[in-house]
């Protein structure tokens, strides 16, 4: 059996000797091992919420994926017009027929379709955020995503009829073989013994060739179909409003790498070992008819206990393998995040504890694997012990049929090959429908990313010109996180900035600063009440066109791994040299010509210091020519010394009067700079005016806010007051004596 495990291993179906040994199933064919696997890794990413999916639409992917899921493709509730009434009975009843018949289609359909779990655009954001996809749909989707590899797929097929035919031809040709060499004939299959032997290498060969261009051409279509997807998956996602990537970033990245891999496995590699078992079972159980119906139903007698056991096997193992997945999930979330803040976890000594934690996670993982480990060993001892006794029965009475004469000892070592051979492919056939679970799973996840309609689509609405300018008008501006829906952030906004004048937002930590900046970019939409440029409510504009005109600079500015020039150019690729220096003497980046390599110095995340990286943002907002310059705490994490560069820099920009500088700012330095002051409290706002004004007025809101966050910075710069001087203080600060003070120093 060994020899002949050789012998059939070249073409590429290796029957090893356990195979015999164990009965059944153990076939090591490849599409074995894909079995195998399928069925230890079964459900992993598989559909946990497919029932409660119900899946959004984006008219920007591509047809293959739009055509399923396109609200128009969903037939009309059928109806009777009315005018049918007052028609004469035979009309009546040709109409009806006609009628009944379109109705029964479209019924068909509707039942089609809603099987699908289509919806309509309307429809979209109140499914499930990070939800799945309908199974069925998700199955029509993935066959789609075959679609523009069908050329090369239907090769990949013809190849495998080939290859799998020549594997079929294997057991039949060994037992004639052993019939052969056991009788004194000298005619092998009506030939000499040569020629036949030298016509089956031929054979063989051939059977090999087309098993090798089929596994060549599988998989290359298979890259392909994964690298297509990843981009389009990509596309989408940058494309979806800011708040859906914060939220979900993680989980994108492994719908991108881990979900987009077992998808193209899916619909390729999965597919054709798939089709490999099902011609293979098919094919070998009609052999072993031909070659002994009544051996055949003996054997046959075993296959259905043994598939019941498969399918509960599979299903028990598809929810341990959902739980191991979430289980891996949030071990990977605890040591990613404790290794992003690796310092703080050393400053702390908290190594023993964050050990501690990840242990934990690291045994639930275990555990679950040790469920998997017993249900796999009792499973696949089961299996094992079922195909030996049937193999044992079947060499009895085989063994009987042989001393009766009615089939021979070849008959009965191919039929025992067959079985051995059908054994494998049902296996073959579990690992294909566990497979395309998997990629059922995945898809689904990665179709929901496909699909998803962006909150606030980048490219709907009107292009906005650049020569237009106006007032920005917030006009009973109420909102909320979406994500925190139970908290009114802005309660009723209302005011009003002229353009090229500036605007400082003053409030207390949370009172909603950077919430406005937010909206004036449309990273969300207010709840109620419109925000307008120049009369126009901002939602009318394209998000891309309105974005154009505007420059943010956020607390924390982030710089990516590139040059300074890159950096600085960054959303600006027309920017040439002359404007890219332009704008970072605007930001007042001297330090930039000191660089080793000037512009051309290679800079990353954490290479420059605070406010140095702050001011290469400012020079990125401005090189973009901003109408609208949005500055977010642009100083409140720097020193001193770089709080005065940014500072200079924003003064010139507001100075020139060609920018509408909206600032965010708890620092009196920031604040005295601009022209008018909002103070923002409790979701509204709650005076505005002329800073010299603001800071004069008696009990004015402003003045009481600025008294205390004097003190905050006197103490944060380490100032030793004691509690008298503190209260006396802030005497002062009510008798409008400091705050002139403040006015001073801020003007300083
Ligand atoms: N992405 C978010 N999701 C949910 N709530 C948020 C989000 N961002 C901010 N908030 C909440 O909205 C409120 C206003 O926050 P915002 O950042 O606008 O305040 P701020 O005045 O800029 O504060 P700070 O001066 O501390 O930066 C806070 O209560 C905050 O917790």
């Amino acid at each position: 059996m060994l020899a002949l495990s050789t012998s059939i291993g070249s073409i590429g179906l290796n029957v090893s000797s356990s195979i015999l040994r164990n009965g059944l199933i153990r076939c090591s064919t490849e599409s074995a091992s894909v079995t195998r696997r399928g069925i230890l890794q079964n459900g992993y990413g598989v559909n946990r919420q497919i029932s409660s999916y119900k899946p959004s639409i984006n008219r920007r992917i591509p047809t293959t994926f739009i055509r399923h899921n396109s609200s128009s493709s969903r037939p009309p509730t059928p109806s009777i017009p009315k005018s049918q009434s007052s028609t004469t009975p035979s009309e009546s009843s040709a109409i009806t027929q006609t009628d009944s018949k379109e109705i029964a289609k479209r019924s068909i359909l509707s039942r089609i379709t809603s099987n699908l779990s289509l919806k309509p655009v309307a429809e979209t954001h109140t499914s499930k955020e990070g939800g799945e996809e309908n199974g069925s749909s998700s199955v029509i989707k993935l066959l789609e995503l075959a679609k523009p590899e069908s050329r090369n797929l239907g090769i990949a097929v013809g190849l495998l009829l080939v290859s799998s035919s020549v594997s079929m031809l294997v057991p039949l040709t060994i037992g004639k073989l052993i019939d052969f060499f056991s009788s004194n004939s000298t005619q092998f299959l009506g030939l000499s013994f040569p020629v036949a032997a030298g016509l089956l290498a031929v054979t063989f060969c051939i059977g090999a060739t087309a098993n090798a261009g089929r596994a060549i051409i599988m998989r290359t279509s298979g890259q392909r179909i994964i690298a297509r997807v990843r981009n389009q998956a990509y596309l989408s996602t940058l494309r979806q409003e800011p708040e859906f990537a914060d939220r979900s970033a993680g989980d994108i990245v492994s719908r991108l790498s881990v979900d987009t891999n077992i998808l193209g496995d899916s619909v390729t590699s999965n597919l054709s070992d798939g089709l490999r078992a099902l011609i293979s079972a098919t094919v070998g159980v009609a052999a072993m008819f031909w070659i002994s119906a009544k051996l055949t139903l003996v054997m046959l007698c075993v296959v259905p206990p043994v598939s019941l056991g498969a399918v509960f096997y599979g299903r028990y193992l598809r929810k341990l393998s959902n739980l191991t997945q979430e289980a891996v999930g949030e071990m990977s979330k605890t040591a990613e995040e404790k290794l992003n803040a690796f310092k703080t976890v050393a400053a702390y000594n908290s190594q023993p504890l964050e050990a501690t934690l990840f242990s934990k996670k690291v045994d639930q993982v275990f555990q679950l694997a040790k469920k998997e480990a017993l249900m796999t060993g009792i499973f696949w001892g089961a299996s094992g012990l079922t195909g030996n006794l049937a193999m044992l029965c079947l060499l009895g009475y085989g063994g009987h049929l042989v001393s009766i004469s009615e089939i021979t000892v070849g008959d009965l070592t191919s039929l025992l090959m067959y079985s051995a051979y059908v054994g494998g492919s049902v296996s073959g056939l579990t690992g294909f429908f566990t497979g395309l679970m998997r990629g059922v799973g995945a898809g689904s996840r990665v179709f929901w990313l496909l699909d998803r309609t962006s909150h606030i689509p980048l490219d709907k609405g009107t292009k906005l010109d650049h020569s237009r300018n106006g007032p920005i008008r917030f006009e009973n501006v109420v909102f909320r996180y979406p994500s925190r829906k139970e908290v009114v952030v802005l309660k009723g906004i209302n005011m009003t900035v002229e353009p090229g004048t500036s605007v400082a937002l003053v409030g207390s930590s949370g009172s909603g600063k950077s919430s406005i900046q937010q909206l004036i970019s449309r990273f969300y939409d207010p709840e109620e009440g419109r925000i307008t440029f120049d009369g126009t409510d901002i939602k009318e504009f394209a998000p891309e066109s309105w974005r154009e005109r505007i420059g943010v600079v956020f607390q924390d500015p982030i710089l990516f791994a590139g040059t300074v020039h890159e950096n600085i150019a960054y959303g600006s690729p027309d920017a040439t040299r002359e404007d890219v220096e332009e704008a970072a003497r605007a930001a007042n980046c001297d330090f930039i010509w000191d660089l080793p390599q000037g512009f051309d110095t290679l800079i990353g995340k954490a290479s420059l210091s605070g406010g140095q990286r702050q001011r290469i943002s400012i020079a990125r907002a401005l090189v973009r020519n901003p109408s609208i310059l949005l500055l977010d705490e642009a100083t409140s994490a720097l020193d001193s010394t770089s709080e005065n560069a940014v500072n200079a820099a924003i003064d010139d920009i507001i100075r020139q009067k060609n920018i509408t500088v909206i600032l965010a700012a708890h620092r009196l330095s920031s604040i005295a700079r601009a022209e008018r002051v909002v103070v923002l409290e409790n979701g509204v706002v709650s005076e505005e005016g002329r800073y010299d004004v603001l800071s004069r007025k008696e009990g004015s809101r402003f003045r009481t806010l600025m008294a205390a966050q004097l003190l905050v910075e006197k103490l944060s710069k380490g100032v030793q007051e004691d509690q008298p001087q503190i209260e006396q203080n802030m005497e002062e600060e009510q008798q409008g004596r400091q705050t002139e003070n403040v006015v001073a120093q801020g003007a300083r």
